[in-house]
């Protein structure tokens, strides 16, 4: 009762899962997708910054050379001033050209005008005088950035605008150009924050966020500044919003087909045990028997029986679907009473015919826990007539979950002359101490082991040990899916007594078994 409410709470939780997950991938796809959008958008905003930037130094660099080849003399002479205003009319970036002494504009291209601009804000690593955000008498509120050769005195007069118009100017975005080795802004509009150098560190091309802004950061290879650009983060929320808008209706059409995935598998659940306890009211199961061969001489030893599922419509189940299930669903009992009372009905005159042949019964690990086992089987042989030893029973590595229980059955079961076996031996539970402390007679070696023999697999190696083992503990064994004849000849070589698998025969109904039997028991018959 308890597990089923567990199995019904893991079911509901799986539910709530599948609803929640795409809403809660879209809308962390939604931020990311947002995120990379702004960071993108503000890497291409400083690209653009840093170009104009590049195409201002260009055009300096051109203006200082020029100057600096007029004849010396007078800087301000009327000749010195007709280049300056050839020069500023052929940039079209630079606003003024012009000489500056002693902290002082002597002349520009407007003409003598002669005012204090005051020390320099700092000298580039390059060696020029920078003045910044200085406002000139003409140009009023104007923001300009004077740079001056301290060799010649020549100045160049650069507006703001120049740089940073490529910018769109909504009042939301930070940007600007930094000199790097000085940590001086050039241009600026809203803030630098001087923290991102630390994460910026020595990169020339970059990008991140810093917990409320996307900033990116684009440094020049040719001048030491670099162009940089904040976007804030509600920038990042309409855009994410804008984003999740998108996403949300498909989100949840995913979330509606995961939901009704999930209650289609609640329903399969439910309904493969409702099936199951119709097929064992029903009749709806029978055996088939695989012949367990003697590796050496090739004759059939026994079978074991596997049990088949044909529903009333046809369709096969799958022991692999249903064994499960009816281990979960506390049917398995009466599952393994249906094999037994199938082996008395179908089995029992075989048996009588070769009573040194055994049919192999599979039970399971809750089998083992049901005291009256062991009586059931014993009252099953009484009934067929035939010896005890000629019903083995299989038991899966899950029995081990039950170590003390299991002791006790697999005990009684061997005290009456019944085989017992360990099956599926190395893919599950199995530990060395439990099989030493069980008294058993026989290890099934796992068709997966088998299947690797020959190959280069990891495991190729396991199936020695196995063998080794079952040797040093007095077991006998048998090997389960044996394909080919390279199997059969190294388990041979290697000590293995019997095999199972369809290079000798597939699992067959009870008719074809007996006849299979007498033909190969016939010179013995006779
Ligand atoms: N508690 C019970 N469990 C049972 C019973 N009947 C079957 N089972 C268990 O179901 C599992 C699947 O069994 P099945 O589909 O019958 O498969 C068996 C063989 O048909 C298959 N096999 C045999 N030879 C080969 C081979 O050469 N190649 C290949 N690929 N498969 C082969 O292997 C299965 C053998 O199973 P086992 O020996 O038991 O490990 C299986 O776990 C059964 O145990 C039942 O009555 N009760």
């Amino acid at each position: 009762m308890r597990s089923t409410k567990l199995r019904l709470a893991a079911w509901y939780g799986a539910g709530l899962v599948a609803v929640m997950l795409p809403i809660a991938v879209a809308i962390l796809l939604a931020e990311y997708k947002s995120l990379e959008h702004q960071r993108e958008r503000a890497s291409s905003i400083a690209t653009e910054i840093l170009s104009h930037a590049h195409k201002v130094t260009d055009q300096l660099q051109v203006v200082f050379k020029e100057l600096s080849a007029a004849p010396t003399g007078d800087p301000c002479s009327e000749r010195n001033l007709n280049l300056m205003r050839k020069l500023v009319i052929q940039s079209n970036l630079l606003i003024d050209v012009g000489y500056i002494e002693n902290e002082h504009m002597v002349c520009s291209s407007f003409g003598r005008n002669g005012y204090a601009i005051g020390p320099p804000s700092y000298v580039s690593t390059g060696g020029y005088n920078m003045w910044t955000q200085v406002e000139h008498p003409l140009l009023a509120g104007s923001h300009l950035l004077i740079t001056s050769d301290p060799k010649t005195g020549f100045f160049a007069l650069i507006h703001e605008g120049t740089v940073l118009d490529v910018a769109p100017d909504d009042g939301k975005l930070s940007y600007g150009v930094l000199a790097v080795g000085r940590k001086k802004e050039l241009f600026q509009k809203g803030l630098f924050d001087q923290a991102w150098l630390k994460t910026i560190g020595k990169a020339y091309e970059t990008s991140f966020f810093d917990g409320s802004r996307v900033v990116a950061w684009k440094r020049s290879d040719r001048f030491d500044y670099a162009a940089y650009v904040a976007i804030p983060g509600s920038e990042i929320d309409d855009d994410w919003k804008r984003v999740l808008w998108f996403m949300l209706p498909i989100a949840i059409g995913t979330a509606i087909v995961l939901a009704f995935v999930v209650t289609q598998l609640v329903r399969l659940q439910g309904a493969i045990p409702a099936a199951l306890r119709y097929a064992l009211k029903h009749k709806e199961l029978f055996l088939v028997y695989q012949p367990v061969v003697d590796l050496r001489s090739g004759t059939w030893v026994g079978v074991e029986a596997l049990l088949r599922w044909q529903k009333s419509s046809g369709e096969f189940v799958s022991p692999d679907i249903f064994i499960p299930v009816a281990e979960r669903y506390h049917l398995i009992e009466q599952v393994t009473e249906q094999v037994i009372a199938l082996v008395e009905a179908d089995a029992a005159e075989l048996l009588r015919a070769y009573p040194d042949f055994h049919v192999a019964l599979n039970l399971s690990a809750q089998d083992f826990c049901n005291p009256a086992i062991s009586e059931r089987l014993r009252a099953a042989a009484a009934k067929m007539r035939v010896h005890p030893r000629c019903l083995h029973v299989e038991a899966t590595e899950r029995v081990f979950l039950h170590a003390e229980q299991t002791r006790k059955a697999v005990e009684t079961l061997r005290m009456q002359g019944h085989s017992v076996s360990i099956d599926d031996f190395g893919t599950g539970y199995s530990s060395l101490s439990y099989l030493t402390e069980l008294e058993l007679d026989c290890l099934k070696i796992d068709k997966c082991f088998v299947g690797t023999i020959g190959q280069q697999a990891v495991t190729s190696h396991v199936i020695a040990h196995i063998i080794e083992m079952a040797k040093s503990l007095g077991l006998q064994m048998i090997a389960e899916g044996i394909e080919t004849q390279e199997q059969a000849d190294y388990l041979r070589a290697h000590g293995v007594q019997f095999g199972q698998g369809w290079l000798y025969a597939k699992p067959m109904g009870m008719a074809q078994l007996a006849q299979e039997l007498a033909r190969q028991r016939q010179p013995e018959a006779g």
